[in-house]
């Protein structure tokens, strides 16, 4: 399998425009409460059997609840508690912690959460909270090291912006993934909160399509050990490949993306946001199961938080919804934008953004207009796909990729129209037909094509700059 190297983008700027606009945007958010930053309490499932596998399989999952034990005795709550205390005194001098909570009552824990505010965070004393039981292995370093032949070049499978993967043979004989975060302009500081903050986050996850995490180390160095997904990314598949990847496969990933998705903002404990849906971060399982992975710049909201307004915005160009790179909107509509760039990248098999930095959406979105399946289909795969399925794909995409968050389905109508269990409505669709697929979604009626144009201009220079 060839490494691959993926990247993402930080925009530090902001114009006076923006920030009035932004401050204008937060005024109207809930409470003007701080950002959820912080390590979220590990759940636990219910058996040890249970904790120790990863769900592989969509036919057979049932979502679980996790369990949270009280008390400190058993070895896994020692093990959680001794990773945090050992990455706040090696790493961080200052950070906030969200108290781990007992009940199991997610309206509960939420309100509670949602009313915590900074200072309060800052003072929460881990000695005294009810310690989990993750289900995760702590690794040393030589047994990383040993996996991965010492993290030899051979075995480097994928580069981001924040980490070095490497494939990895545990001593039990399972292949593992070794997520090693690269030291990089980042303060140690903020490294290590952004991994607790990761860690934190896919604890709560379980899921057939989201990647499953095996383990850990915060010996030599921050590392995460994750199931190794043999195919790599869809990227690689997608676009390193000299074959190309058939329709059939092409939709069930695409339908394992909007699972995933589904699942991350409504059927999980915690509403995820994931903000950096791309090519890249979707692994395949050996039978083409798709798996969002890369949680590293994940945001979980509290429930009765319409939205989040980030600073610094981080994220892919290509992939960024307007009202987030313009403004630092955060809430589960900048996932489905970067959902429908996906869609358009898996039925076209162009890259969100070419070599000479042209967008995608831009691209496709007259196309879709008239409708030109022809022009926008993969010329790779010919005439061999389920022409209904692809008409559903590009209705989809194009909802999907509306300026006007509010008017974007949420992933559960995604998967509706995916599947074909309901179709779009009047007033999703405006034509269908002789005029083409022309949903609501492409009356750009108070974002016009030459806004979004100059915005993402705007923001192209500031990536660039
Ligand atoms: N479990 C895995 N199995 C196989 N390959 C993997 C696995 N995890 C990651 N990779 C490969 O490594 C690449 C980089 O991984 P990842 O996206 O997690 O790094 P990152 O530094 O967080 O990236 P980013 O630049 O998006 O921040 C992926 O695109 C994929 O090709």
């Amino acid at each position: 399998m060839a490494m691959e190297e993926t990247g993402r983008e930080t925009v530090e700027e902001k114009t006076p425009e923006k920030e009035s606009k932004s401050k204008e945007m937060r005024s109207e958010s809930v409470n003007e409460q701080p950002s959820p930053r912080c390590v979220l309490e590990i759940p636990v499932l219910g058996s040890d059997s249970d904790t120790s596998s990863c769900s592989s399989n969509s036919s057979s999952y049932s979502p679980r609840k996790p369990v949270f034990q009280k008390g400190n005795k058993d070895s896994y709550g020692l093990q959680w508690k001794n990773l945090i205390g050992n990455v706040k005194k090696k790493y961080v001098r200052s950070f906030s912690f969200i108290p781990l909570l007992t009940s199991n009552d997610k309206n509960l824990r939420r309100t509670k959460l949602a009313k915590l505010h900074a200072s309060e965070e800052e003072h929460v004393d881990i000695n005294s909270m009810p310690v989990p039981k993750p289900s995760w292995k702590n690794f040393t370093y030589s047994e990383l090291a040993a996996a991965t032949d010492n993290f030899s070049p051979e075995n480097l499978i994928g580069k981001g912006g924040h980490a070095e993967v490497y494939k990895g043979h545990l001593s039990d004989g399972q292949i593992v993934a070794v997520k090693k975060l690269m030291k990089n302009e980042k303060q140690e500081e903020d490294r290590a909160s952004d991994f607790l903050s990761e860690l934190g986050i896919i604890a709560h996850i379980n899921h057939p399509n989201a990647a499953c995490l095996i383990g850990f180390s915060v010996d030599g160095g921050l590392h995460l050990v994750l199931q190794f997904s043999p195919h790599g990314s869809l990227s690689s598949v997608l676009f390193g490949s000299p074959e190309r990847l058939d329709w059939k496969t092409r939709f069930k990933v695409a339908i394992g993306i909007a699972d995933g998705l589904k699942y991350l903002h409504y059927d999980c404990q915690r509403r995820i946001i994931h903000r950096d849906i791309k090519a890249s971060n979707i692994l395949l399982t050996e039978d083409y199961e798709a798996q969002i992975s890369d949680f590293g710049l994940a945001k979980w909201l509290p429930e009765n938080w319409p939205h989040h307004v980030v600073h610094p915005i981080e994220g892919t160009f290509g992939y960024l919804a307007p009202e987030y790179f313009m403004h630092g909107i955060v809430d589960e509509k900048i996932d489905v934008f970067a959902f429908g760039v996906l869609l358009l990248e898996i039925i076209t098999g162009r890259r969100a953004v070419d070599s000479a930095r042209q967008s995608l959406v831009i691209w496709a979105k007259p196309l879709l207009q008239q409708n030109e399946v022809k022009e926008l289909v993969d010329p790779g795969l010919g005439d061999n796909y389920d022409p209904s399925e692809m008409k559903r794909s590009m209705i989809t995409a194009s909802m999907c990729i509306n300026h006007s968050a509010s008017q974007r389905p949420t992933m559960i109508r995604v998967v509706e129209l995916l599947k074909n269990k309901e179709s779009p409505v009047e007033g999703e669709l405006k034509y269908c037909g002789e005029r083409g697929i022309i949903a609501d979604s492409l009356d750009l009626q108070d974002y016009s094509r030459t806004s979004y144009l100059n915005d993402l201009n705007r923001h192209k220079q500031l990536v660039l700059e």
